[in-house]
């Protein structure tokens, strides 16, 4: 059964179809449409909704009919939808003569037409623009429009529609009519059973032929057409023909027929108060009247040839001035969108400038944050490499510990310190036993180990105010601020202690390391850095000469034979202190002996 029933789409074509000739069988094909809905998609439901509203418009509900219409354009299930609500809408304007909202419904209808795919619904709106601006005196766009429709070559109705707006544009524009192409649109309208259309293009040729001065030749178009004219019963149509007939007779100097016929156009466009064949008719009876010297009829006729031409005057002028006043408001809406344009323009503007300030005022900070960085960084280097030349220069590089020069200014700051306290201080000094046997024997390498061995053993033995350098070669000092002799001679035991406890076998060699220790004080040798250093080498000394690996403690008695020695010895020079060059000198002696 389901291959016999035509779908929901065969009957919307059906529909459209017989819309306007055959009202019985449109409605029928409503009828099955509305029991159909539930199957139909949402654009089919729509166009069936179309195609109500278009059967309120046949019955003059065209009011109603507008409530459906702009109910789809405000929400359209697809754009065709919506382009043939927006014409069926002008269009429905027009016909109840509300032109401003025919023209602003094309507008709106028009701005939608690139959205359109279906030509047949194109053309239609296309054709009811072409419709409305001829109506409103735009031939221009009339014939714009209609020359759109014709430019996609289409065949029947739309054709001969198509062709007929054109001619009345053309018509409107005062420009001459091609009768030749007139009359291939007469065929046309003729094949497609459009007898109205047809009517009116030959109205188109029958005025060329009498613009031409062939009176007798349009006088026999119209007339051999007439019967037909009628048969359509158009009243608008069948008034031109009687009006531009009584015309041409009465030209041709034919006043019975003249009269007859403006009769007629009379009668049949009685109810078209403002109609142009009305205007036409009455002029010809008064001409008709006058022409019989018939004053009174003559002045009768001319009072109602004056009130018709007024009225279609009126009624030409007022349709001008809809569409002035449309484009006014136009015009006014665009003014006050690209107004608004603007605003939002300089809008924009504005946030762009805070945002150009906020990106600035970002980059002014990242630039500011990586200027710190970097001077933090070279801040930090130059920081590391004053260090790194600062250890370079207080650390002796073999052992680790403090060098001559730093030890020496720590150890005077110390001794200073201890003066302005009347405290003691006790300086040990020790120098490794036959060294120089170690470097010979086991080389200078095994050497240096057996020299960062002892720092190494006596680093824990001191305290943090304790000043612990390497005075040169193998000689070391310990100055211990706040300690008494005895104290001195405990650290220089505990030394010789660690020493021996020294395992060499890293070094390459296993020897024995030791040392002989002199000490001094304070209490016996003075605050004077140089002066210590000098007994305690004193005291060295005899540790050595008393067979080394021992600890001799300054005595000013056993150690002062040694100190006259070396004076006499050794010349002493400007401000140099005699004690230290004398030993200098004693040691030299010693070493060459
Ligand atoms: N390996 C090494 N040897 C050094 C260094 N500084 C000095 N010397 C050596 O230490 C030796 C010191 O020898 P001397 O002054 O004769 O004394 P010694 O051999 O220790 O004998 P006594 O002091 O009498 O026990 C010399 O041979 C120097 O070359 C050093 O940094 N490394």
């Amino acid at each position: 059964a389901s291959e016999t029933e035509p779908s929901v789409g065969d009957l919307l074509r059906e529909a459209d179809q017989v819309r306007t000739s055959d009202l019985a069988r449109f409605d029928a094909l409503l009828h099955d449409l509305d029991a159909l809905a539930e199957s139909a998609t949402a654009i089919e439901r729509e166009r069936v909704r179309l195609l109500q509203a278009h059967r309120l418009i046949t019955r003059g509900r065209s009011e109603e009919a507008v409530v459906v219409l702009r109910d789809v354009i405000a929400e359209p299930a697809g754009a065709a939808n919506k382009f043939l609500a927006g014409s069926m809408l002008a269009n429905t304007h027009a016909i109840t003569r509300r032109f401003e909202l025919a023209l602003h419904a094309l507008d709106a209808m028009l701005a939608g037409q690139s959205d359109v795919e279906d030509k047949d619904i194109l053309h239609r709106g296309l054709l009811v623009a072409a419709i409305v601006y001829n109506q409103v005196g735009e031939f221009r766009l009339g014939l714009h429009y209609a020359e759109r429709v014709l430019d996609d070559t289409p065949l029947g109705r739309s054709r001969c529609a198509a062709e007929n707006l054109v001619h009345e544009a053309r018509n409107g524009l005062k420009e001459r009519v091609d009768v030749a192409r007139a009359m291939e649109s007469v065929q046309v309208c003729e094949a497609e059973r459009e007898p109205i259309l047809a009517g009116f293009s030959r109205t188109y040729v029958a005025e060329m032929l009498a613009e031409d001065g062939k009176l007798e030749d349009a006088v026999a178009l119209l007339e051999g057409y007439l019967s037909v004219v009628e048969r359509a019963g158009y009243p608008l149509l069948i008034g031109q023909y009687h009006a531009m007939l009584a015309e041409h007779r009465m030209k041709l100097g034919d006043i019975e027929a003249a009269e007859q016929h403006a009769r007629h156009a009379v009668s049949s466009t009685s109810s078209l108060a403002s109609a142009l064949p009305l205007v036409v008719a009455y002029r010809t009876l008064y001409e008709v009247a006058e022409h019989r010297q018939d004053p009174e009829l003559a002045l009768a006729t001319y009072r109602l040839y004056a009130q018709a031409d007024k009225a279609h005057f009126n009624d030409v002028k007022s349709r001008e001035m809809a569409y002035q006043v449309v484009r006014h408001q136009t015009q006014q809406q665009a003014q006050q969108i690209e107004l608004l344009n603007e605003r939002n323009t300089v809008l924009e503007l504005q946030q762009r400038v805070t945002e150009q300030r906020a990106q600035n005022t970002g980059l002014i900070v990242m630039l500011l944050v990586v200027l710190l960085a970097s001077i933090g960084f070279w801040a930090y280097r130059t920081k590391r490499v004053q260090m790194r030349l600062r250890r370079m220069a207080e650390v002796d590089m073999l052992t680790g510990i403090g060098n001559r020069h730093h030890f020496t200014q720590r150890a005077e700051r110390a001794l200073a310190q201890c003066a302005r306290a009347g405290e003691d201080a006790v300086l040990v000094m020790f120098d490794l036993d036959h060294f120089k046997l170690i470097n010979d024997r086991f080389g200078h390498a095994a050497g240096d180990c057996a020299l960062r061995h002892v720092a190494a053993a006596c680093v824990p033995l001191c305290r943090p105010v304790d000043c612990f350098g390497r005075l040169g070669g193998e000689e070391f000092g310990i100055l211990l601020p706040g300690c008494d002799l005895a104290t001195g001679r405990r650290l220089a035991e505990d030394c010789i202690a660690r020493f021996a406890e020294i395992h060499t076998a890293d070094c390459g060699h296993v020897f024995e390391v030791t040392a002989s220790f002199g000490v001094t004080n304070s209490a016996v040798s003075g605050y004077d850095l140089t002066r210590m250093l000098s007994h305690a080498d004193r005291a060295l000394y005899r540790a050595k000469r008393g067979g080394r690996n021992r600890v001799c403690v300054f005595e000013t008695s056993l150690d002062a034979v040694a100190l006259s020695l070396a004076s006499a010895a050794m010349p002493t020079g400007d401000g140099a202190d005699p004690d230290a060059a004398g030993v200098d000198a004693w040691k030299q002696g010693v070493a060459v002996g």
